[in-house]
């Protein structure tokens, strides 16, 4: 049970990784964690179940209808949230943003004490989804067992409602994903049940909400940290700034244009991976560089070892946007979001995000860390331990 639960604490799941790797093999090692025998895979390589209808819903062409929703939610968010020449707190105000806009894209909840009564419990899931698995009262494990519960009453209330609009047809276009998955059948053109559909919204939240917070959390640290490429950005997006009326909303060829900041944003993923990696468990017994992993095991496979190592990314820790340009790196070492088919179904809608919010921030804002050195801790994503709180300084008019 024990197992090496204490060192992966302790040191993190970088260094527990890079030391295992020193130690027994870069590509490959076994372990115990969370009471489970476990194979961490530490080179590039890809998985090949099936795609999920998620890559559907998702993809680039259903998104950019959302842009201009994104953008009045980060005005509206930026106008009552970050007041010039304050002190704000980047990681909580990142969060909030990331879900209302789960709240509105994913349901059309836009009522602040709606939000709030998916939000309260949905932070008690995510709170206890890395804890010991001890269901006594107290335990934080408990709290996010009932947290989950009363998501998931709510949840359930919103989609019986929505499939009665959807029956008595006062909707036939899928207006945000609920709509849509409530719409869409399987291979024997089956609907999705409510438990069905309420299990991916719960599956949604989860993945999007802290990943893409930690996302925008680190590429504004970056922005604040390092001038010559704050500049950069800020050029690129006063560029398009200034051939938009003051009230325009952004548009797909607008994002289409953030060339420079997307740069930015993935090394930013590359230097600061939201997601470590990701679980799976062996359905029948293979080899990997040389080992046998036997059916039945879980594994993991791990982002920073490859996006650390030299080979691919030379001077890793160096923060360099050059190194997208052109052909970019070579495929499945850079893997913020995974590789092959179950890749994130999210990515197009992370990489929405997260510019819409760069745009919004650097056309207002020049921002400088209160805590210069900040340190980073990992809870189910990587986080600055104080919430990265910064002096926003407006542009002189
Ligand atoms: C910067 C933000 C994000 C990062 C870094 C990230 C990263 C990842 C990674 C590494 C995986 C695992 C891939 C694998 O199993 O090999 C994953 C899976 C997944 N992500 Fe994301 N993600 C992000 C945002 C999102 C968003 C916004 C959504 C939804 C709107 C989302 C939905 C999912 C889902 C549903 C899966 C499971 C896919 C499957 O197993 O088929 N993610 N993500």
């Amino acid at each position: 049970m024990l197992g090496e639960n204490m060192e992966f604490a302790v040191l993190g799941p970088q260094k527990f990784v890079k030391d295992r790797m020193e130690k027994y093999s870069p590509e490959v090692f076994q372990t115990s964690l969370l009471g489970e025998k476990m194979a961490i895979f530490c080179g590039a390589q890809v998985s090949a179940l099936k795609r999920s209808f998620h890559h559907d819903i998702l993809k680039p062409e259903a998104l950019k209808q959302y842009i201009p929703v994104m953008d009045a939610l980060a005005r509206e968010h930026l106008d009552n949230d970050w007041t010039p020449n304050s002190v704000v707190k980047v990681f909580p105000l990142s969060k909030k943003y990331t879900f209302e806009l789960a709240c509105r894209l994913f349901l059309s909840v836009v009522d602040p004490e709606h939000i709030k009564r998916l939000s309260e419990p949905f932070t008690l899931v995510t709170n206890g989804m890395f804890s010991v698995p001890i269901d006594l009262p107290g335990t934080a494990y408990n709290r996010a067992i009932k947290g989950g519960k009363m998501v998931r009453e709510e949840l359930m209330r919103i989609i019986t409602e929505r499939r009665k609009e959807l029956t008595e047809k006062k909707e036939t276009e899928g207006r945000d994903l609920l709509s849509k998955m409530l719409l869409v059948t399987d291979e024997d053109g089956q609907f999705l049940s409510e438990m069905e559909i309420s299990n991916n919204i719960i599956g949604l939240l989860v993945a999007s909400f802290e990943t893409t917070s930690s996302a925008v959390t680190a590429v504004m640290n970056y922005l604040a940290e390092l001038p010559h490429i704050y500049k950069q950005v800020l050029e690129e997006q006063m560029e398009i700034a200034k051939l938009k009326g003051p009230d325009e909303l952004l548009t797909w060829e607008d994002i289409e244009k953030m060339k420079c900041s997307w740069n930015v944003a993935r090394e930013s993923l590359r230097l600061t991976p939201p997601a470590q990696g990701a679980f799976r468990e062996t359905t029948t017994e293979f080899t990997y560089a040389g080992f046998t992993i036997p059916k039945g095991w879980k594994t993991f496979w791990t982002v920073h070892s490859a996006h650390k190592n030299p080979k691919y990314f030379p001077e890793p820790e160096k923060f360099d946007p050059s190194r997208f340009e052109g052909s970019g790196p070579a495929p499945y070492t850079f893997v913020p979001f995974g590789g092959g088919p179950r890749m994130c179904p999210g990515k197009e809608y992370a990489r929405l995000e997260v510019l819409v919010f760069m745009h919004n921030v650097v056309r207002r804002f020049r921002l400088e860390k209160a805590i210069p050195n900040e340190k980073i801790v990992f809870h189910a994503s990587p986080t600055p331990a104080y919430g990265l709180p910064v002096h926003l300084h407006p542009h002189e008019k």
